[in-house]
């Protein structure tokens, strides 16, 4: 059976998809059959793997909307065991349209029951809100990875999250658990950053993971080229800290 886990944070820009995408990647690498699902309506968890949007007929809107099975949405990616549901703008409209049907938090979660025997892993980018797309993704995951930005206002937003999380542990999922916090876009340069580790660290206590993601600008790079960071510069710090967060995340399954 797979361990579903969804990158959340409500926040924009924070490293949910270069985390989704490049988290994916190396537990590839690793020899885990990986679904990334993206559920994020700029779909760029999608172009950065390289995958045209126009060419894309049917999508994740289709699965939670007109209850069309997963499967058939599935795409290969250039990474070996790594797959794509994607997204496209089309799910934009998911958000509003899912409010009068019935069963419209489980959508996700009764799409995936049919694949999720074919994977180790399903890794579900969320969008940066904590509407109904977010609340599908919480409803169908086993664990949720929360990406904070060690930037000026990094926990703004976070007891909302939280908050959240308890709300569908208690009404839609309660084996639902808090995996951690990951701290990204680091600048040991700047104090700030080093305060926002404090912070994050006395917020979520021993729920941080020990990979620290730096800036890097190869991993900022990397989706022009429609490539993880694994197929565009290996070598690279982004590269080496994507690799050490999917054994952190081994070991913890
Ligand atoms: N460690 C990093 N170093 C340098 N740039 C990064 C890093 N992580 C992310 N970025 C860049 O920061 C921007 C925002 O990152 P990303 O798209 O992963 O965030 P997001 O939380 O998914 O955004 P959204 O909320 O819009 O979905 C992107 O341009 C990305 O390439």
């Amino acid at each position: 059976m797979s361990k579903v886990l969804a990158i959340t944070n409500q926040k924009g820009g924070v490293g949910k998809t270069t985390t989704a995408v490049n988290l994916s990647a190396y537990l590839a690498m690793k020899g885990k059959k990986v679904l990334l699902l993206d559920i994020d309506p700029q779909g760029n968890s999608t172009s950065g793997l390289g995958i045209n949007k126009h060419h894309i007929k049917k999508c994740i809107y289709n699965v939670l909307v007109d209850d069309f099975p997963l499967d058939a949405i599935i795409v290969p990616t250039s990474v070996k065991n790594l797959d794509l549901a994607p997204a496209t703008i089309q799910l934009a409209g998911a958000e509003i349209e899912l409010v009068p049907t019935v069963s419209r938090e489980v959508k996700l979660k009764n799409g995936l029951t049919t694949v999720r025997r074919d994977y180790d892993f399903v890794i579900i980018d969320c969008p940066p809100s904590l509407g109904l797309l977010t609340i599908n993704a919480l409803t169908a995951a086993d664990g949720v990875i929360v990406p904070i930005q060690c930037e000026y206002y990094a926990l703004e937003g976070l007891s909302q999250l939280v908050n959240t999380v308890n709300l569908v542990q208690k009404h839609l999922n309660p084996l639902l658990t808090f995996e951690g916090a990951l701290l990204t876009m680091y600048d040991s340069r700047t104090n700030l950053s080093n305060q926002v580790v404090e912070e994050v660290k006395n917020f979520f206590g021993s729920k941080v993971y020990k990979t620290i993601i730096p800036r890097n600008v190869r991993l900022s790079e990397a989706p022009s080229h429609g490539k993880s960071i694994l197929e565009y510069d290996p070598k690279s710090k982004g590269a080496e800290v994507y690799e050490s967060l999917a054994e952190e995340v081994l070991k913890g399954v």
